[in-house]
């Protein structure tokens, strides 16, 4: 039905020519068309608008011709439904006015009724697909409940979130109850992203690298694992944990479609730990986008041919940086488009 199904063919892990390639936050500042949208309308009206949050999601599709369109959304809508505060502060970042703390902040969070909260995103997931016409998929997504996590209780970005482990370390029950609350939110939330239309969805473990391996397993990665499973048999499940190479062989036996890796971890590292099988998505440096377009291409070749062009979905290790050149975004693109197996 998807006439470039690609990326999806990489996900079932289907022999391809080239491998599919799309850039994580894609929809986003490096584009002069997106500051035009966002100079007009602030952060949550534009994720509220199903007119411009399609707009903005088929904004990069259009000027680079990726494999797949990812919605224009946020992962704090989340937490902002279940009844926490969410600003977004130009040039500082999410800003969460009163993060939890306590039993007693953590009693005013509700698991909220997903069509009443979020029926705007299932509406943008509406309008996206008919304006991408079943030319390629869409990607619906979510944070993890641990990095979602991380912004409730530090309430705000943070270099090592300090605050949120200090509650995980000394109030376990507060941090697993809030996780499990999260966690709840989350199914029913991507649940009813698929029945509106997503072809996939990925979940952004971004914040995961902060966790020792054994914390990772307690307050992250278990979590995680039930998405996962009741996600895995109605869409392609893509897990992306930056920082988390330490866990790729236990995320390779989770039922995931695809496993998310930054640029610390080589791809025959990658794909040693996670046994062979299993699609990786990834994992150039964004910052090397900085590199002239012709070392881009090359690099991105080198690449694939270290991964191996099957069971990959080329992407950027984590989001595509605001100041990266326009042109130096379409090497990295181009370069996959053009790619031949030597
Ligand atoms: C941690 C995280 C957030 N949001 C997200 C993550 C996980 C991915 C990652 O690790 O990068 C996910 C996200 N946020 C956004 C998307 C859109 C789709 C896409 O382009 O990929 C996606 C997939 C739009 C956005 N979300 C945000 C912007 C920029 C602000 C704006 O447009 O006004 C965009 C385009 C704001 C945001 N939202 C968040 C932060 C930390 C910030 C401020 C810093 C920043 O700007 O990067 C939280």
């Amino acid at each position: 039905m998807i006439k470039n199904d690609l990326f999806l063919r990489a996900l079932k892990g289907e022999t391809v020519d080239r491998p599919p390639v799309w850039m994580m936050r894609q929809a986003g500042r490096y584009l002069p068309e997106f500051m035009e949208i966002k100079h007009k309308y602030d952060f949550f009206t534009r994720c509220q608008t199903p007119e411009l949050a399609s707009e903005i999601t088929v904004q990069p599709i259009r000027r680079y011709g990726m494999d797949a369109a990812i919605l224009f959304s946020d992962i704090l809508v989340i937490p902002q439904a279940m009844n926490i505060e969410v600003e977004m502060k130009p040039n500082f970042g999410p800003y969460l006015p009163n993060p939890i703390r306590s039993q007693k902040d953590l009693d005013s969070v509700i698991i909220p009724d997903i069509q009443d909260s979020l029926g705007y995103v299932m509406d943008a997931i509406k309008a996206t697909k008919e304006k991408l016409n079943d030319e390629i998929p869409l990607i619906g997504f979510a944070g993890s409940p641990w990095t979602i996590l991380c912004y409730c209780v530090q309430g705000q970005g943070s270099k090592n979130f300090d605050k949120a482990k200090e509650l995980c370390f000394t109030n376990p029950v507060v941090a697993h109850s809030l996780l499990q609350k999260i966690t709840d939110t989350t199914i029913a939330y991507l649940k009813a992203k698929v029945e509106a239309g997503v072809d996939a969805v990925q979940v952004f473990d971004s914040w995961g690298g902060m966790l020792s391996p054994t914390d990772y397993q307690e307050f992250s990665w278990q979590y995680i694992q039930q998405i996962i499973d009741a996600l895995k048999d109605i869409t392609p499940v893509i897990a992306f944990g930056k920082g988390c190479w330490f866990a790729l062989n236990e995320m390779s036996k989770s039922g995931a479609s695809a496993l998310g890796v930054d640029w610390t971890c080589s791809p025959r590292n990658a794909r040693y730990l996670s046994g062979g099988q299993i699609t990786l998505q990834g994992n150039f440096d964004p910052t090397r986008l900085f590199s002239p377009p012709a070392t881009i291409k090359k690099m991105v070749h080198k690449m694939i041919d270290e991964f191996g062009k099957d069971r990959l979905v080329v992407n950027l290790g984590h989001g595509i940086l605001p100041n990266i050149p326009l042109d130096h975004a379409k090497a990295f693109i181009d370069a996959v488009k053009e790619y031949k197996a030597s």
